[in-house]
């Protein structure tokens, strides 16, 4: 049984090193949602992580540990390997031909890039959301249905979509519109409609890889909320642009530069207060980036 099974009240957790192989039965996984808490457990452990695209190398050595239940934010210039760096944790690299992953990066006590897991049972604990909202052309209802069907995801569907509708703030909103076209709503409301796609399914962890740069302040107000609220039960690792808006939602921060360098990992007040070195401050102040 999945390493969902064994946690218990005081946040511990027993994974069992078959987690992400076997994985099947997500019904267990999602009768957990509830016994969930906060805790400072490890979700994400990255060991000198080194990522090349062909011969040029995007991440540099990458070590970090990313803590349960919590939002993780990563910043950096443009082309510093922030995604680079997301796509690793959901295996997503996998689908880039010139893309190779060396070193460990564990989910719990499991490398995913170990020969038996399966990425889709991965990509079932660890949903992602993208930059541009990117629902089906498909109803309300399909959008959140349609990902746990290719997921293989049992259970009563109605439930789940109403539950995941309600976690990611627009249920009041499209309650009686479920059945018409996810792609006539508007921008904030669509990344809302693939936040509740991407937690349908219950994962452990979701990737948001610049969430609210395509939306305007109202629509982007309402994500960072909603991300404070899902940091209460999932494991939030989000890539932003905006220093302010990782100030704002994130309690830890790691701070990448040109070159694929993790350069600092901190609190985030500890990061934005404090910066270890110049060049951190540097970007940081917006000297550079
Ligand atoms: N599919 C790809 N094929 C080849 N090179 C890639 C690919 N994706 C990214 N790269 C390169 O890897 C490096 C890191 O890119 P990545 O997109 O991870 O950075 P980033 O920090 O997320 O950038 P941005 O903030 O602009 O989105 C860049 O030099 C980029 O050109």
């Amino acid at each position: 049984m999945s390493g969902d099974d064994g946690r218990t009240d005081g946040g511990t957790v027993d994974p069992t090193d078959d987690d992400l192989a076997i994985q099947t039965d997500v019904s267990a996984s999602v009768q957990s949602r509830d016994q969930r808490v906060a805790s400072t457990e490890t979700v994400v452990r990255a060991e000198n992580v080194n990522v090349f695209y062909n011969d040029a190398q995007a991440l540099n050595d990458i070590s970090l540990e990313i803590p349960e239940n919590r939002v993780t934010a990563m910043i950096g210039p443009s082309g510093c390997g922030k995604s680079t760096f997301l796509r690793c944790i959901n295996r997503m690299n996998d689908l880039i031909a010139a893309a190779r992953v060396e070193g460990n990066l564990f989910l719990r006590n499991k490398n995913v890039y170990d020969d038996d897991v399966d990425p889709v049972a991965l990509r079932r604990r660890v949903g992602m959301v993208f930059q541009t909202p990117n629902p089906f052309p498909k109803s309300i209802y399909e959008n959140v249905a349609y990902g746990l069907e290719i997921q293989g995801v049992d259970g009563d569907y109605d439930e789940i979509v109403e539950e995941s509708l309600r976690r990611a703030a627009l249920w009041d909103e499209v309650k009686d519109q479920l059945h018409e076209s996810g792609l006539d709503l508007s921008g904030g409301q669509q990344q809302r409609l693939c936040i509740a796609r991407a937690i349908a399914p219950d994962p452990e962890v979701i990737l948001m890889d610049e969430p609210a740069s395509a939306l305007d302040p109202v629509a982007t107000s309402k994500i960072e909320d909603l991300i404070a609220d899902l940091a209460e039960e999932y494991t939030v690792i989000i890539v932003t642009h905006n220093m302010q808006q990782a100030a704002r939602i994130s309690d830890k921060t790691a701070v990448f530069l040109t070159g694929g360098e993790l350069v600092e990992f901190g609190d985030t007040d500890e990061v934005f207060k404090n910066p270890s070195s110049d060049r951190v401050e540097d970007y940081i102040t917006g000297k550079f980036g």
